[in-house]
């Protein structure tokens, strides 16, 4: 179907057009039909795709009533006239014309250059009574009458010549060109239509759009979700009917933006930016537009996780932990408790018990759930390092700060939670520094001098007395009391009895399925051994201990000896480091000398073993890396590849 179609009210023209359009090399569809005819053609053209029409005088001015298409009326030219004025002469007498004011004012120079005049009568439009047209310019003495193919007729009936002004090929050129700029102009209309629908289609924000009376005049699918009323039904009405709270008709008075105004929806809140839409300096519209604050809160938080590059997440669950002795029970319970509130926690336990275990089951049982949990280790790193970590830094706050900054795990944190483990190692002016953002909500970034919110809930964790450390003015007092409003006891491993079976046979189980072998069974002996062993790195310890025997058994069981060994507490003599035998042969009085001369030896020879690796020496050893750092910097003597 060509997108442009030509109605001619009669054959000639049609014949002029299907050469005008081979000429031009121009699609178009060409059809002869008059007046209602033409009309009727011309709805049926635009229902099946036609986008703009051609015709000529009355029937061009029908179609234009009938459809909603552009129609481009052939025009009456000057040389249409002369043509037809030449035939006229030809019958003598007064010539006498009555057309559209267009037509009519044409013709004064028309007569200029001819010499002579026409009798004129000005129709008002193409619907005007042609009859008192003619019977007017007879009364004025005319003889002959040119005119459209009605005019021509009507003058018939009144017995007098007539002569039909026909348009010519140049006319028709002028008007099929004319089509296919209007044709150009409504399809880059339409594009632009569709590209402003999809904007606003698949805006995040509502956007409504006001005319100058404070009516509706845009209403995205956004609008219609916070508002709850259908586009159809908003548009044309008030602004004031539909979201009263929006207040954006104002701006029509004011003509001043407003930008970031918190309002209600409904049970919605969101930020508004209004505008006005200006034309020469008269303020004509407002455009305004809502975000839901929390979904651009959840963005913010998606871009700062991001940028960051990490994916904070807790692991564990309540599910995880596992345990069925009461002191274990009872601290599930509390814990759970702890999860509904907001309130800082603080997880109080030897090293390797659970805690931070814990702190990730309250994250993921909480409200915060679906935010950040971000783990940090105050032991693990030096005080200026940690400092950044926690606060970030702006761009240039020190030679070799990354381009752009860096935020700090505070920031990451927002809407989330921050697990500080280890917090009594921190130094007390950092100390300082997380009392602030625990009081004020608000961080700094190193070097900068912007305030930035933060909205994080604190799990801190500690194997130290922090209470005594209080006492001895290691811990600051404030902060103590800050962090300690919700407290969590983890029992030692060697308090949960049988705990230990239940959780060596789970771990036994694990490592045996990651080697694809089948799980061994503990001897009574075995068992008994594990039951009478201290556990100083708690489960941590026993976990490690369980890999080993994994690794190591190749048998269905496991015997009291494979138990004591893989616990370190049977060491090959050419290790050079006394064994339990020597420990106890009855010198009671130098036994923490011999403890920690094992310790000490044990350390040395695990790091030389692992090549200095201290997360894999610490891993040997059944202890944290936090652990391992502390006694490395207690002794002081031993180096990084373990040598004295
Ligand atoms: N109840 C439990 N059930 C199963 N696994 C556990 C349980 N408690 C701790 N673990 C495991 O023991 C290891 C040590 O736990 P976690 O890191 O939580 O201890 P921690 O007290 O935070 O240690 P540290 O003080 O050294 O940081 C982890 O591998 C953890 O998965």
């Amino acid at each position: 179907m060509a997108e442009i179609a030509f109605i001619a009210p009669y054959e000639d023209l049609a014949h002029i057009a299907r050469q005008v359009s081979l000429e031009l090399g121009l699609d178009l569809s060409i059809h002869v039909a008059r007046v209602e005819e033409g009309a009727n053609l011309a709805r049926d053209l635009a229902r099946n795709g036609c986008q703009v029409i051609v015709s000529r005088g009355v029937t061009a001015w029908l179609i234009e009533q009938a459809v909603d298409l552009p129609v481009v009326d052939v025009p009456i030219g000057g040389y249409d006239i002369l043509r037809a004025y030449y035939q006229a002469k030809q019958f003598g007498g007064p010539i006498g014309i009555a057309d559209v004011p267009d037509v009519i004012q044409g013709l004064e120079s028309l007569e200029t250059i001819l010499g002579d005049t026409f009798l004129k009568y000005t129709l008002k439009n193409q619907d005007d009574d042609i009859r008192r047209g003619i019977m007017a310019l007879k009364e004025a003495g005319a003889e002959v009458i040119i005119g459209k193919i009605a005019m021509a007729r009507e003058a018939r009936n009144f017995g007098l010549n007539s002569v039909i002004i026909t348009s010519g090929k140049e006319t028709v050129y002028q008007a099929l060109k004319e089509a296919q700029r209007v044709l150009q102009v409504r399809q880059q209309e339409k594009r632009r239509a569709e590209q402003f629908k999809a904007i606003l289609d698949f805006a995040y924000d509502g956007i409504i759009a006001l005319d100058e009376e404070g009516r509706i005049t845009v209403f995205n699918p956004v609008a219609e979700k916070l508002s709850g009323w259908r586009a159809e039904e908003a548009i044309g009405r008030p602004v004031t009917e539909v979201i009263p709270a929006a207040q954006c008709h104002i701006l029509l008075k004011t003509g001043k933006p407003e930008l970031g105004e918190l309002l209600d929806i409904g049970n919605t809140r969101v930020v508004a930016n209004r505008v006005p839409i200006l034309v020469d300096g008269r303020t004509v519209g407002v455009v305004t537009t809502f975000q839901n604050i929390s979904s651009l809160q959840s963005l913010e938080h998606k871009v700062r996780r991001r940028l960051a590059g990490r994916g904070h997440v807790a692991k564990y669950t309540f599910a995880d932990i596992l345990g069925e002795s009461p002191s274990l029970k009872e601290a599930v319970r509390l814990a759970r408790e702890y999860a509904a509130v907001q309130s800082t926690v603080l997880i109080h336990g030897e090293t390797g018990s659970g805690k931070e275990m814990f702190a990730h089951a309250i994250h993921l049982a909480g409200p915060r759930q679906n935010g950040p949990f971000v783990a940090v280790n105050c032991a693990a790193l030096p005080e200026n390092l940690l400092e950044s970590e926690l606060f970030g830094y702006a761009e240039g706050a020190f030679t070799g700060a990354r381009k752009g900054g860096k935020p700090g795990l505070f920031e990451l944190a927002h809407e989330g939670t921050i697990f500080l483990d280890e917090i009594g190692e921190m130094s007390p002016r950092l100390q300082a520094r997380v009392l602030r953002v625990l009081e004020e909500g608000e961080i700094m970034r190193l070097g900068d001098d912007r305030i930035i919110p933060v909205n994080v809930r604190v799990i801190a964790a500690t194997h130290r007395n922090l209470a005594q450390m209080v006492k001895e003015q290691a811990f600051r007092e404030d902060l103590y009391y800050r962090i300690n409003v919700l407290n969590l006891e983890i029992p030692p491993l060697r308090e949960r009895g049988a705990d230990v079976l239940l959780l060596a046979g789970h771990f036994l189980q694990e490592f045996c399925r990651q080697l694809q072998r089948p799980a061994g069974n503990l001897t009574p002996e075995a068992a008994r051994e594990l039951l009478q062993y201290q556990w100083p790195g708690n489960i941590r310890e026993l976990r490690n201990c369980m890999e080993r025997l994994a690794l190591r058994c190749h048998g269905t069981t496991i015997n009291a000896a494979e138990v004591r060994q893989a616990l370190g507490l049977v060491i090959a003599p050419e290790s050079g480091v006394p064994g339990e035998g020597a420990a106890g042969e009855g010198r009671i009085e130098r036994l923490a000398g011999q403890v920690s001369t094992l310790e000490r030896g044990l350390i040395k020879r695990v790091l030389a073993e692992a090549g200095g690796n201290k997360a894999e020496a610490a891993r040997r050893l059944g202890v944290s890396r936090t652990t391992l750092w502390r006694k490395l910097k207690e002794e002081n003597k031993i180096d990084k590849t373990g040598k004295a």
